[in-house]
Formats: C-alpha cells, structure tokens, sequence
C-alpha cells in the first residue's frame, strides 16, 4: 500500500488559505441545480466529494461550466425538473451528495438508481427513506434493507407532514429541507428524538435562504429543533452569485498544529473562514482555547498558537456540534497534560469508517492508553509517543489528516494518504508548507 512517511517536525508557522467548505459547496450546487436561472459559484471545493456532486448533475441533464482559474463554476439551473428522467448516479462515499439527492430524485417524476462505494452501502439511510415514503415517494432498497443503493421510481407528493429521526444524521433532515419545498404544498417535517450534529442544519437554512426558499423552525416543548415548517407554493431563486467560504473542518488541523507548535510570534493562521463563517466547526477553536491554545479571529481568519505555559491541557467536552472537527482533538489530545475525554460522538460510528473504533486502535498505535465507549472515547496519552507507527487510514480522509500532527513529535508513516482527496486532495503539500524541523 502506498505511504507517507512524515519526519518530526518541532515547528510549525505560516498562513494556509483553506481550500472551500464541502458542506456549502455541495449545498450550494444542488440548490443552484433547482433553481431557474443561473448561478455563479465562486470557490467551489476541488474534492472527490464535490466532484461526484458535479458528475451527478450533468447525468441528470444539468448544464453547468467551469469559469477562470477553475474554482468557479456556472450552473444553468433547471428549476427541480431535471431534463434526465432515468439515470444511474454513482456517488462514492459523498453523504452530502447522497442524501440530499436521495431526497430531491424522490420528488422527481422519475427513475433513479444511487450507488455508491462499498463503505456507503453500509451507510443508514433509512430513516430519510421513511420520511421520503410519509410524503408519497416511492423507493426501493436493491440490498439491505435501510441502505443504499437505491432504486428511486416516480412517486406523487401526498403528504403534509413527515417525520424523521434525527439522531442518527442530521443530512436525512438537509435533505428534506433542502427538496421539500418542490412538493409546492404546506408541509411540516417533525424531528423526532434528539437531533445531532444541529449546526449542519443551520448552514442548510442559511443557504436555503440566500436561495430565496423560507423555512419556519417551530419549537414545541422547549426543544426548539422539534419542527420545520415549509409553505408551499415557493420556488429557488438564484442568488446569481455565491462565495464559498473556506472549510472549517479542513482548518481544524491547522489550527491544532498551532496549538501544539506554534509560539505566539510566529502562529498558524488559516484564512477563509472566521468570526462570519456560517459553519458550526469553526467552534472546534473553543475547544483548542479550553486546551489552553492562543486563539485570535477576525472576520475571515482564525490564528492558533501554544498556550504561554508551552504545554496543552485535558479536557472533558461534549462533541455533538462539531463531529468532524473532533477528531482532531483525539490527536491534539495526544500533546495535552491529563487524560482528555471526548463525548456524544456516537455518529463517528456510521462515517467514512465506525471512527471510534479507528481512532482508538490508531491512537494505541502511537502509545496512547485509549477507552472506547459506545458513544465516547477516552485518551491519556503516553510519556513519548512511539516513533515510526504506521496509521491505517481506513479509508477515511479525517484519519489521515488528523494523525499527520503526530509527525510534531514523533515520525509516523500514513498509509494510503490519497484517501485525502475526498475533501482535500492537496492537504500534505500545505502541511509541508508550514511545517519545520
Ligand atoms: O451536512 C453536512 O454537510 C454534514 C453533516 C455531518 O454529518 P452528520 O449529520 O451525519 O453528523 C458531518 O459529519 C458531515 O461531514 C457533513
Ligand atoms: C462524515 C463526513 O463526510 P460525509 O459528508 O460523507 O458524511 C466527513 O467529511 O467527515
């Protein structure tokens, strides 16, 4: 298998301009496929998981082209009808292209076959499936049942209400909103149990917004992420142009290098996302400052540096907001004085690979002394990490990434560190860039 050998490297300094969110960027191109009119998205990510997006588009017959350097594309939209009525979509291991289109193919008048790659066909989908199902669509499972793939048949909206669970992802409730008001009638979506991973939801209704689409969230009971309302009768509007703003779950390891690295004259500093960003990892600097890190934002820019006593402290913390992002902290817990605890993270199970599990056997790896719970993960860190581990990445894009940050105290080898490419196909080069020995 094909490996990186990273060598220890004590400093760390520099700016790293992210490349953009793939949450808004698949977000965007979808809501700018069903819209009328065109769209002018400037900065799309450049990643195995906007490229599916992109291919998954014109298979169904939308028109788009890529303008200047390449990072913005034009997307000609077609108001939801998608001109291609039968297709089969491959769409790798990409859940912000799969569920999303799931929803938006069931209300399409047409036949529709979603595959993916192995690891998504052990994906749950099947709570959007039901909720699908509620409001008339018609799917079929063509393996297991609850997961792709899927064989979408046309169906007629009939519902008024649908509910969906929400603990399992929070993109089977994207999906719906983001599809949902094509149906051209009132309709309610009701979340039923505890809904995860809230601040994907937020950057859906921020989009939804900038595309004109109004959505009423209504608190029942005090929990006010009980219900969606979507009048009927709307229709996507196009911005004309849309900026993507850099990706925060990508600046997390930046960041954290910073935190573990860098001193207070010479900090890590990512530019693209800041105090404005609509994403909710961004957060994951809280989490560096509860560490002790140095942290400084301003609009567009976030600058992380070690704490001005030179060492990183435990800490105990619900990750529920930020999933991806928190898989950085199992590795910056690895530089943190005391025994770090990691909570609420039970949809590291159903990713790219079951990740609690991953972490934990990689963590080890390096010495850690790691606790695997359900829904948690617990990491005290070893005197010295062990030098030259080999990390399996599983496939999983976050693994790779967030395991380079050993390499600031120990050499590590990455096996299979391609498997970046599905959110940052150029991650090592910018690593090496602000890295030194
Ligand atoms: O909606 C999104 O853009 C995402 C939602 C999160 O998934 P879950 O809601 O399944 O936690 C996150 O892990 C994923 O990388 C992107
Ligand atoms: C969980 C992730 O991806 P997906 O959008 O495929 O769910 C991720 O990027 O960490």
């Amino acid at each position: 298998m094909e490996h990186l050998d990273l060598s220890a490297r004590a400093r760390v300094a520099g700016t790293v301009d992210l490349p953009g969110s793939k949450s808004i960027s698949n977000r965007t191109l979808l809501l700018a496929a069903l819209c009328q009119g065109e769209t002018l998205v400037k900065g799309l990510l450049a990643s195995d998981d906007t490229q599916r997006m992109l291919e998954a588009l014109a298979t169904l017959g939308v028109r788009w082209e890529q303008v200047g350097d390449g990072r913005d594309f034009r997307i000609m939209g077609c108001g939801g009808d998608f001109p291609v009525k039968d297709a089969s979509l491959f769409l790798g291991n990409a859940g912000t292209a799969f569920r999303p289109l799931t929803a938006a193919l069931a209300l399409a008048d047409g036949s529709y076959h979603l595959h993916g790659v192995p690891r998504m066909h052990e994906r749950p989908i099947g709570d959007l499936v039901d909720a699908l199902r509620q409001a008339g669509a018609r799917i079929e499972y063509l393996g297991n049942q609850g997961y792709p793939p899927l064989q979408i048949h046309p169906g007629t909206i009939t519902g008024e209400r649908v509910a969906v669970k929400g603990n399992v992802s929070s993109q089977f409730l994207t999906g719906l909103l983001m599809a949902l008001p094509l149906a051209g009638r009132d309709i309610t979506i009701e979340v039923v149990g505890e809904l995860i991973s809230k601040p994907y939801i937020e950057i859906t209704l921020n989009l939804l917004k900038r595309f004109g689409i109004t959505v009423e969230r209504r608190g029942v009971n005090g929990n006010d992420w009980a219900e969606f309302f979507i009048p009927g009768g709307q229709t996507y509007h196009s911005p004309g142009e849309i900026f993507v703003e850099g990706d925060a779950s990508s600046a997390s390891y930046f960041l954290a290098a910073g935190a573990i690295a860098a001193t207070a004259d010479a900090p890590v500093v990512v530019t693209g996302v800041g105090r404005q960003s609509i994403q909710g990892d961004v957060r994951f600097a809280e989490a560096l400052e509860a560490m002790g890190a140095v942290i400084e934002r301003g609009d567009n820019w976030i600058c992380a540096s070690r704490p001005a006593s030179g060492k990183l402290k435990a800490i105990d913390m619900d990750f529920n907001h930020i999933p991806d992002a928190a898989m950085t902290i199992a590795v910056a817990a690895l530089f943190a004085e005391g025994t770090t605890t990691l909570r609420n993270i039970e949809s590291w199970r159903v990713k790219e690979t079951d990740r609690i599990t991953a972490m934990a056997t990689e963590l080890r790896k390096v010495g850690a002394t790691v606790e695997e719970g359900r829904d948690y993960l617990v990491v005290t860190p070893p005197a010295q990490l062990t030098p030259d581990a080999a990390i399996a990445t599983y496939d999983d894009h976050r693994i790779a990434m967030c395991f380079s940050l050993v390499a600031l105290a120990a050499p590590v080898r990455i096996l299979d560190p391609g498997c970046t490419a599905k959110t940052f196909p150029t991650y090592f080069d910018e690593l090496a860039r602000i890295t030194r020995r």
